[in-house]
């Protein structure tokens, strides 16, 4: 059979991209790993993506059977990512080739690309349990076992429920004072390169932790250890903190990389030792307070008399909780707070706008007095340029399941345990939905849009639960910063950091000076 044929066969029934069909051939031919790569570089010449992705890492032989560790298409991947238009060229070129669905070997597995509404209606809604969250290994193993994020069915609905009450916008008035002044003291000792706001906001929130001090720096050098082995993309490169997941194949691990899993992992025991110490001060009264982890403790603590036991948290569910709200709390609001700076450093009319709506509501307000809970309710023209700020940016680029059972979608067979994601960008970059996708416009969310169409906090049971307080704490951020400040770009970089949320590679350093 012709090489060309043989692919279209595989493509059309097993939706295999020709990476697949590389590694297929390659051990039908068992040949040396020199030879092979030089045969699977001809027979994929007329292949221009693959052509330039061809590569093998390593062939492992493990109790006599042959492993392949091939990059596939993740170099590719990877610089699309990095690069301005983000991971939207990569997914085009595919999305023309095969249509919207295509299957690709990326960051270490075969992995589904999917877009499009009715992919995003099924996926995200997870119809009939057909998909469940699919975490890369390291993320697995940095949250726990308990997480949230690796929660299921009843036990996620239930985990849901715990995190809903203090997350509400009810439940939220009573940071609204901290937040503020958060706000207005970092904004007034800014040095225009890194926003800890978030940082302090959420460990406050969630533990009381006060925003400075010996415990305050702990926290933050544990939680900056943890949060960067989360969001690396699982790329085996020296240097990345991921690298476990691929042990199998990995004939030697590099003294780079055992440290970087084992400061991981001693950072989230040190981080647990502190949490049990606030727990157990709690516990015996030593300390009341009125944060997340004591609404925890009262309603989910064993031993405690309100429910049965089988119903509550133990503490091993609490702290992993804790740490995964920390994690997918911080690195999102502080990317959707950097990328909105700089989409307004780039948009001065958008900025003209804002800072009207934010100037009129200080002008409405007694002089002396401070921005008040009703008004930070009250931003229209902000929440559209948030909006449009996720849309633009989309800082979570694909959101990923794990097939939980056989299924077709748009006539295309998915497998159980293959990995499925949803291609955001393409969504969020669609021109029939957003004409002149590059373009910041928030006024394209003047009127309501069609359901899974804007996905900036997803949709569905797996919808942001933070999402109220990430809005929250941006409109707080940017009244102060628009009322009382401009700023310009230090250095222009259009990169992007490659890490599974998005951010400016440069962090977008600013020079801030007062109006
Ligand atoms: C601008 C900031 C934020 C953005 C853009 C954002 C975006 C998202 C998105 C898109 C999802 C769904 C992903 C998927 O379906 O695979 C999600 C889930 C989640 N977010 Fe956020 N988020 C933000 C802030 C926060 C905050 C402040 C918290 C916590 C306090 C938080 C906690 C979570 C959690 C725990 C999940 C997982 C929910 C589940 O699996 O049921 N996020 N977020």
């Amino acid at each position: 059979m012709q090489t060309k044929e043989l692919m279209n066969l595989m493509r059309k029934h097993w939706l295999l991209s020709d990476v697949y069909i590389e590694i297929i051939i390659f051990i039908e031919l068992g040949a040396s790993l020199r030879a092979t790569k030089l045969r699977l570089l001809s027979l994929t010449i007329d292949s221009k993506h693959l052509a330039l992705d061809s590569g093998i890492l390593a062939l492992v032989i493990e109790n006599g059977a042959q492993h392949v560790v091939h990059h596939g298409e993740s170099l590719s991947f990877l610089s699309d990512f990095s690069s301005p238009s983000g991971i939207c060229s990569f997914m085009h070129k595919r999305q023309q080739r095969y249509g919207k669905v295509f299957k690709s070997f990326v960051l270490g597995r075969f992995t589904v690309f999917m877009t499009g509404r009715e992919a995003s209606k099924i996926l995200l809604t997870g119809k009939d349990g057909m998909v469940s969250l699919n975490l890369f290994y390291t993320g697995q193993q940095v949250l726990g076992p308990n997480s949230l994020l690796q929660a299921n069915g009843e036990t996620h609905k239930r985990l849901r429920r715990l995190i809903a009450d203090p997350l509400s916008i009810d439940g939220l008035k009573k940071y609204f004072h901290f937040i503020n002044t958060q706000a207005i003291e970092t904004l007034d000792q800014w040095s225009g390169r890194r926003i800890l706001f978030t940082l302090k906001v959420i460990g406050n929130m969630i533990m009381s932790l006060e925003p400075s001090g010996e415990e305050q720096e702990k926290f933050r050098a544990n939680f900056k250890v943890i949060s960067s082995s989360f969001s690396s993309l699982p790329f085996k490169i020296p240097g990345t903190a991921f690298y476990r997941g691929m042990k199998r194949y990995i004939i030697r691990i590099t003294p780079y990389q055992c440290l970087a899993m084992r400061r991981s992992v001693k950072a989230r025991d040190s981080m647990f030792a502190m949490l049990d110490s606030i727990i157990a001060k709690r516990r015996n009264g030593e300390v009341i307070q009125q944060d997340f982890l004591e609404s925890l403790i009262i309603k989910h603590s064993k031993g405690t008399n309100t429910a049965d036991d089988e119903n509550k948290l133990t503490d091993k569910q609490m702290k992993d909780n804790i740490l995964t709200l920390l994690v997918a709390g911080h690195d999102t609001t502080t990317a959707a707070l950097t990328w909105l700076i700089k989409f307004l450093g780039e948009n001065p009319a958008v900025l003209e706008q804002l800072r009207e709506e934010h100037l009129q509501i200080k002008a409405s307000r007694n002089v002396g007095t401070d921005l008040t809970w009703s008004e930070v309710n009250n931003m229209p023209y902000t929440n559209k340029v948030l909006s449009e700020t996720l849309r633009r940016a989309t800082i979570l680029p694909w959101y990923s399941r794990k097939a939980a059972q056989d299924f077709e979608i748009d006539g295309y067979n998915i497998k159980k345990g293959w990995s499925v994601n949803l291609d955001v960008v393409s969504i969020h970059h669609d021109s029939e939905t957003f004409p002149d996708p590059e373009k910041f416009d928030p006024s394209r969310f003047d009127a309501p849009l069609k359901a899974f169409s804007y996905l900036g906090f997803g949709s569905g049971p797996r919808m942001c639960p933070g999402m109220n307080l990430a809005k929250l704490e941006i409109c707080i951020f940017i009244h102060h910063l628009v009322c009382k400040y401009k700023w310009r770009a230090v250095e222009k970089d259009d990169s992007v950091q490659p890490t599974l949320v998005r951010m400016p590679k440069n962090k977008y350093p600013v020079m801030v000076e007062p109006l």
